[in-house]
Order: C-alpha cells, then structure tokens, then sequence
C-alpha cells in the first residue's frame, strides 16, 4: 500500500510546555487514520504540523515520500493542493458573501480549471457530497451546519487532493446529521481513494470511520493499530477512559 503522509518523531513545544512529542504514524493510500485524545492532547498540533502550518521542533513530515518541510517553493504549492482542510466550522472554509456555486467556482479559477467544465465539475462536486444540485444558488447562511459542512467538504475536494485533513469535521453537528456526514466521507472515499487524517475527541466517531487509530494523551502516543484491534482490546487506561465516555454514532 502507498503511504501518502508520514510523520515520524514528531516534537513540538510551546515556550517550555511540549505538545507533542516524538510522534510518528503512516497514512495509505485511501484509508483513514484516527487521531483521537480528549482536549488539549495535541491533535490540531498535528494536524496544522502536517498541513505545513506549523513547523516541528524535530522530526520529519512527508508527503508522498518527500519531506514537506524541504521543498522549495514550487513544489510546496503543489503538496499544498495534496493535502487539504476540511475544519470543525465550515464558516472558517466558506466565503459568506459567495454563493454555493461561487464558493466553488473560486476554487476553480485558482486551479486554472477550463471556464468549460466548471459547471459540469460543480454537478459532480454537490453530487459527490450528496448535496442537492438546487443548493448551487444559496448562500452559505441559508444552508443547515450539515449542508455547509457538505460545501466545505466539496470545496476541499475540488482540486482532486491526497489527503483530507478533517479537523473535529462533525463535531458540531447533530448525532444523525454526523452519521450522515461520515457515510459521505466513507462514499467519498470509496469513489475518489482520497485519504482522511480525521481528527476526533469522540472515539465513537474514530470507531466509524478509521482503518487505524492513533490515541494522543499530553502529545504522547499512548496506543496505535488498526482501530478494530486497539478498540477491542484497548492496552492503556487512558484508550479505556475514552471508550468509556464515547458517545453513539447514529445509524444513518
Ligand atoms: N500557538 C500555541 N501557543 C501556545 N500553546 C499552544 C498553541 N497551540 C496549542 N497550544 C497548546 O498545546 C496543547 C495542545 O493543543 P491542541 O490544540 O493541539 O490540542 P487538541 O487535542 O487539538 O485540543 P482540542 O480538541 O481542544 O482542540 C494545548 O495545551 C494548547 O493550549
């Protein structure tokens, strides 16, 4: 299996208290991993470390097998349409003043797509994350936390990237609108062989969606595997303490 994004003994401090420490883990090629730990355990950290937002005090980040924080110019551009953000808040990814259609149009005119094709690509786009195509004319305060979630997500996916780094991506949602909005990223996935980097308080939500887990406490790595062997059979307490206090993810 390819592996897309790899971080190994990560390290990163803020003035003397450690984040993040000697953190490592391998991403393939659509599949998901699970970052998951309670508040403050140093998951955002790592995920703005791996979107080049934030530079490690030690460690490595590669991004299909070149280190991120090596390239030039040039080459960061093009690892920057790799890998992109799906945040908590889809108010942060959308433009207010924009429509549906426009928040994505831009997305297009900054990847030079054909003027041609951009309707077509904007169908397939709402398609793609189970919008209806009707919504290409609202505005994102007409839309549900659900809806714009769903354009924020289209509007990560419009350049085609490696890697989704989802950010507490369903944490502010309902439970059932959650379970619907992970079965897109599931249906996504499946269709496009995008990889997730999906960050979560809620193991319920990691236990969804992962292939592997990785269990932060205090930005150390407690436990890491394929999430149905860590779940069924956590090896430390605090993996234990999180499958106690999970919450449900709704059928959808
Ligand atoms: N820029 C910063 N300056 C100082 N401390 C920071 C900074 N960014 C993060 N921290 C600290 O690092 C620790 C880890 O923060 P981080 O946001 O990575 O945690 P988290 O697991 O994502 O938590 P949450 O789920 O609440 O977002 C926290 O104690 C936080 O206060």
């Amino acid at each position: 299996m390819t592996v897309v994004l790899a971080a190994s003994g990560v390290r990163k401090s803020f003035g003397d208290f450690t984040a993040l420490d000697d953190c490592s883990f391998q991403l393939h090629a659509g599949r998901t991993l699970g970052v998951v730990g309670e508040s403050g355990s140093g998951k955002s950290t790592l995920g703005r470390i791996v979107m080049r937002l934030l530079t490690p005090d030690a460690g490595t980040v590669q991004l299909a097998g070149d280190d991120l924080y090596a390239m030039g110019a040039s080459r960061l551009r093009t690892a920057r349409r790799r890998i992109q953000l799906v945040p908590q808040d889809p108010r942060h990814a959308l433009n207010p003043a924009m429509s549906v259609g426009d928040n994505l149009r831009f997305q297009f005119a900054a990847q030079r797509l054909p003027r041609s094709t951009w309707n077509v690509r904007t169908d397939e786009l709402l398609d793609q994350v189970a919008l209806s195509r009707d919504y290409v004319h609202a505005w994102p305060y007409e839309l549900s936390g659900g809806q714009a979630q769903r354009v924020a997500i289209a509007r990560a996916i419009a350049g085609r990237p490696d890697v989704l780094v989802c950010d507490e991506a369903v944490s502010a949602l309902d439970k059932s609108v959650q379970a619907q909005v992970l079965n897109t990223f599931a249906d996504l996935q499946r269709e496009t062989g995008v990889a997730l980097f999906f960050i979560s308080h809620d193991l319920a939500v990691i236990d969804h969606i992962s292939d592997d887990v990785l269990v932060l406490n205090r930005g150390h790595t407690v436990e890491s595997g394929p999430t149905r062997t860590v779940l069924a059979d956590p090896q430390d307490a605090y993996t234990r303490e999180l499958l106690a206090a999970r919450s449900v993810v709704a059928a959808a």
